[in-house]
């Protein structure tokens, strides 16, 4: 069993994965690189958002921007970098029967991180996804791809998670649909939130509920981070001073 620590964020992973001397392709993407693919896509955006979660937050990540064959492929290499090096480390196992991204957002991510994983790691790795209603006619059935069935090593990829409603969701449907293993789960983003009724964040409630480790290309402070940093051609800050106040004061109020 690998301790806690190495199941919230891919910086865990990489510091493990150059202590055990990983290849160069097995490094977890740096935070300031994804932060900048972030913002160039338009996908981390700044206002006022409604969550599923019913919070309101000053700062969206939105997954449905990575909406050209240039970005999908690049953040399908972000997610293949950090389960590589995640494999590496010994928090993933080095098999994995298929990538499942549940419908719609995680379809495209399950996808790209299948092509990755063989286009850049070597790796054959099916990828699945789920119907939101059942078909039935021609292939029927609630999943499309490589077909789950006893004993399979799934790993399921999804855009961020706020309180892990989404997750709790899917888990059950998979688990119905053959008695798979889910070996973890791949976020672009960890909000880093509580939970409604504790202050543990909801990657570690997931985590301690399902047993599977829950990782990220980056967690919200990671990246805050890194866009503070980060400045235009023309040396404006990407992110100016009042956005960096909403997003400390929301983190104060709900931050894990
Ligand atoms: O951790 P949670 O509180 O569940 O919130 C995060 C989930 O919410 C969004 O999905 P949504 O249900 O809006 O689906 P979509 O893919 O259709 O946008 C997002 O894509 C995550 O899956
Ligand atoms: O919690 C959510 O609903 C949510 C947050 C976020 O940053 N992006 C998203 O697509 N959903």
């Amino acid at each position: 069993m690998v301790d806690n620590a190495h199941m919230n964020a891919a910086s865990t992973v990489s510091a493990e994965a150059a202590s055990v001397d990983a290849a160069a392709a097995n490094a977890a993407p740096s935070h300031e690189e994804f932060t900048q693919f972030l913002l160039e896509c338009g996908a981390l955006k700044f206002g006022s958002f409604t969550l599923k979660s019913g919070r309101q937050s000053p700062y969206f990540i939105n997954a449905g921007s990575f909406n050209d064959g240039t970005r999908i492929a690049r953040l399908g290499e972000y997610y293949a970098a950090t389960i590589a090096a995640a494999q590496a480390a010994g928090v993933l196992p080095a098999h994995i029967d298929t990538v499942f991204g549940p419908a719609y957002k995680g379809i495209p991510l399950a996808v790209s991180t299948s092509m990755a994983l063989a286009a850049r790691h070597g790796q054959n790795v099916g990828y699945t996804f789920d119907r939101k209603e059942k078909k039935d006619h021609g292939d029927g059935g609630m999943f499309v791809g490589t077909q789950l069935t006893d004993g399979m090593s799934v790993l399921m990829v999804d855009d961020v998670m706020t309180a892990g409603t989404a997750v709790r969701e899917v888990v059950p449907k998979l688990r119905a649909a053959a008695d798979v293993n889910i070996v973890g789960l791949v976020l672009s983003v960890d909000r880093m939130e509580k939970t409604k009724d504790s202050d543990q964040s909801a990657v570690q409630a997931v985590h301690e509920e399902f047993g599977f480790p829950v990782l990220a290309i980056a967690n919200v402070r990671e990246i805050f981070a890194a866009a503070g940093k980060l400045s235009a051609a023309d040396g404006t800050p990407l992110i100016d001073d009042s956005i960096k106040a909403a997003a400390k004061e929301y983190l104060e109020k709900y931050g894990a």
